[in-house]
């Protein structure tokens, strides 16, 4: 039976509830079937009756609350067995639209060891039973389980029996995920073929993942002529699971010319879908898991995001919303470029000119080479330490130290001073923060007090960005946990902030930047004096022009 339409047939609630650790209760149960109808699947295999009391109950309430008239299909699995067939037709019976699908072996590897059959006994059971089960409802599914592993005239012979006893689907299962698009595809070429009466009925796919194949494998099935495709959501079941449903879905959706063929299913529930699963099962979903993982929309490199920045389909084939992700993202780390960080600085709020983004560029790139991942706040924290910075009087060039149990905390700096000259100092410390404060104090030869030091983690994890903020004054005073108790209480207070991921390197740049804010007002203080002497010195020449302090005394 042929035509443009795929019927989606999950069996996320029966075969993936098999994973193992996926086992749900009632009421988690009731909630992923609710969710299946809004999301528009055409049948919800809601469970196997004949397991335990608990799971009949489970399909029997989803048969009564989401088996409306309008909603989909409840179907139960059984054995073929008279009493999981009876089971299965009470727990579905109050569904306005139901179905039994019921299975047995093929392969005779199965038949012997599991069944501890005959090929004989096997067809025998497949007729009574599937006429037991057309007798109590209209709608049957037949499965011949180990399908891609058996003998396929034998096979044929077995569903021509379904059909003749009233099977309205024959679902070929890939049981142990064995096959391959081709031979799959091939498999069911042959039983629509082969088989009296299976043109006439829908044909099924219910692909296992154990060779990562179970996705190609069900769109091969549908090339071949399959109207029903057996899935789960997030692919979870039985051993490697199933073909997972957003992944069919999506491939069918955005191959749609080259299928030509429709579902019934609204994709922006797909993500949704996802994640209440998820939750149920509690079991997370993979980052890089097609469509619904929290990657399927992420970019991180940056011909890519640049790509993406000019025309989104540079990069993707669907759009995030259209599966109900929140959109796509920009992921900022070592292997983004400028357009995506100018990007994400304009998204902040920020405008800079081209020399101040590439400054903060080169800064960010130095974060994100030692941070797995660099996010708003990083990137927030290095413009606000950028903003905060005046021109320097000293720039860092280059820290080092080392420390440790029974070292002697040691501190190199190599500092670019006014005039440009290159000055580099080491010393010791009591840490290696004081071993670099040191250093840098022989550098710049200017007395300070330390009146604070505060460190603080900006973003959370091992990896994450620090924060040093200190507070210094000019001169050697006394001060008791920051306040100031000698004559100097009202001494201007110069703080500074150094953003890093390496905390010693933050101290030392937020004390460079508070000792650069003291030494710009000197200088600045320097230059009014200057110009107040020369227009002293023109007025009344012979005055000794530079009496008073002057930055070259401290340098
Ligand atoms: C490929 C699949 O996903 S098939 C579905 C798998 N799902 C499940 O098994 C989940 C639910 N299962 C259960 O709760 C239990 O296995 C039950 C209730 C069905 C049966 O439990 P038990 O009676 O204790 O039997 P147990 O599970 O140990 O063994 C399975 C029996 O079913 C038989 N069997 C297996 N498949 C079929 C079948 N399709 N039709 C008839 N009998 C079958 C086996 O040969 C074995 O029979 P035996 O006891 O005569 O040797
Ligand atoms: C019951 C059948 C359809 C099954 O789950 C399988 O063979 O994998």
């Amino acid at each position: 039976m042929t035509s443009d339409y795929v019927r989606i047939f999950d069996t996320t609630l029966r075969d993936g509830e098999q994973s193992p650790g996926c086992t749900m209760h009632l009421h988690e149960k009731l909630e992923v079937a609710k969710q299946l109808a809004r999301m528009g699947v055409d049948i919800i295999e809601a469970g196997f009756p004949a397991a335990s009391p608990g799971d009949w109950e489970a399909v029997n309430q989803i048969a009564k609350s989401v088996g409306t008239a309008d909603g989909p299909v409840i179907c139960g699995l059984a054995r073929a067995v008279k009493s999981d067939i009876e089971a299965c037709a009470t727990a579905i019976a109050p569904a306005a639209k139901k179905r039994i699908h019921t299975f047995l072996s093929s392969s005779d590897i199965h038949i012997e060891y599991q069944l501890r059959s005959t090929r004989e006994e096997v067809l025998t059971k497949t007729r009574e039973m599937v006429r037991l089960a057309s007798s109590l409802c209209a709608d049957v599914e037949f499965s011949p389980m180990d399908a891609t592993r058996s003998d396929i005239e034998f096979m044929y012979q077995m569903l021509a029996i379904a059909i003749e006893e009233g099977a309205t689907t024959l679902n070929i299962p890939d049981t142990v995920g064995y096959s391959t698009p081709e031979e799959y595809a091939a498999l069911l070429r042959g039983i629509i073929e082969n088989v009296p009466g299976a043109a006439d009925v829908i044909i099924s796919t219910h692909c296992h993942d154990d060779l990562g194949l179970a996705v190609a494998n069900s769109l091969a099935g549908v090339r071949a002529g399959a109207r029903q495709i057996e899935c789960t959501i997030n692919g979870i079941g039985e051993r490697a699971g199933n073909a997972s449903l957003e992944e069919v879905v999506m491939a069918l959706e955005t191959r749609k010319q080259f299928y030509g063929l429709s579902t019934n299913i609204d994709t922006t529930q797909l993500t949704p879908s996802s994640r209440l699963l998820s939750a149920c099962t509690n079991t997370q979903v993979p980052p890089n898991k097609a469509v619904v993982g929290a990657n399927a929309f992420a970019h991180e490199s940056g011909i890519h995001q640049d790509g993406v920045l000019k025309h989104r389909m540079t990069y993707e084939i669907m759009s995030a919303e259209s599966v109900g992700q929140d959109g796509n993202a920009l992921v900022l780390g070592k292997h983004s470029g400028r357009h995506a960080f100018r990007h994400r600085v304009q998204e902040l709020g920020y405008s800079f000119d081209e020399a101040t983004i590439n400054h903060l560029f080169a800064r960010f790139k130095d974060v994100a080479d030692r941070k797995k991942y660099v996010d708003d706040r990083d990137v927030e924290a290095l413009i606000t330490d950028e903003a905060g910075r005046p021109s320097p009087v000293y720039e860092l060039e280059h820290v080092q130290f080392a420390s440790g149990v029974n070292a002697i905390p040691t501190a190199t700096v190599r500092m670019r001073g006014p005039n440009g000259e290159v000055k580099i100092e080491s010393a010791q410390g009591t840490g290696p923060v004081d071993a670099v404060y040191s250093a840098i104090n022989k550098v710049v030869l200017t007395p300070v007090t330390l009146l604070e030091f505060a460190v603080n983690a900006i973003t959370e994890g091992i990896d994450a960005v620090g924060e040093v903020s200190v507070k210094v004054v000019e001169g050697k005073h006394k001060h008791v946990r920051g306040v100031l108790t000698d004559k100097a209480a009202d001494a201007k207070v110069w703080r500074g902030n150094g953003v890093n991921v390496d905390i010693i390197v933050a101290a030392a740049e937020a004390y460079v930047g508070a000792l650069n804010k003291l030494l710009k007002a000197r200088q600045e203080r320097l230059k009014q004096e200057t110009t107040a002497r020369m227009e002293v010195a023109s007025a009344a020449p012979g005055v000794d022009l530079f009496g008073g302090s002057t930055l070259g005394r401290y340098e």
